[in-house]
């Protein structure tokens, strides 16, 4: 069974974004997150060599995030994006996510179903309460918050 929050952001215009963050470097504590954009961009993702794209805003699109409970479940098939939003120089931005987790007393781990036969676990089991109480308790730090889980 899954919860889903859903939050508003409104990132007022910065005239001097490379003074200001958005939002610091994370990955979302959550199986999924579905995002509502509006046309003014700033969402960027980690590519795989390191370097950051930006999410170019279409207009009515949802953009589909891969969250760490996705990560640990299925036992790093799927990995959680890394992702950070940039100021806008010259106009406010507002942006709806929807995270979708697992209840808070659902205990999460690799699931059996996808590792191959002896596949070792890369993760514990851990309540996740538990896992987003550390992932809230600190600030954003790219995707530090999975070694909570790692073995
Ligand atoms: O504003 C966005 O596009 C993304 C916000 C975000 O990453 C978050 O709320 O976790
Ligand atoms: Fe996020």
């Amino acid at each position: 069974m899954t919860t889903s929050n859903v939050t508003f952001n409104y990132y007022p215009r910065c005239p001097n974004p490379g003074l200001t963050v958005g939002v610091f470097p994370h990955s979302d504590g959550s199986l999924i997150t579905v995002i509502l954009q509006d046309d003014n961009g700033g969402l960027y993702v980690r590519a795989t060599d390191g370097s950051w794209i930006h999410v170019q805003p279409i207009n009515g699109a949802l953009i589909v995030n891969i969250g760490d409970v996705l990560q640990i479940m299925s036992n790093d098939k799927y990995k959680s994006v890394e992702h950070r939003v940039v100021a806008n120089g010259s106009k406010n931005r507002v942006s709806v996510p929807v995270f979708v987790t697992p209840r808070p007393n659902a205990v999460i781990g690799p699931l059996s179903e996808a590792m191959e036969s002896g596949e070792q676990p890369l993760y514990k089991e851990v309540v996740y309460s538990d896992y987003s109480s550390h992932h809230f308790g600190k600030k954003h730090d790219g995707k530090k918050s999975l070694d909570f889980a790692r073995i």
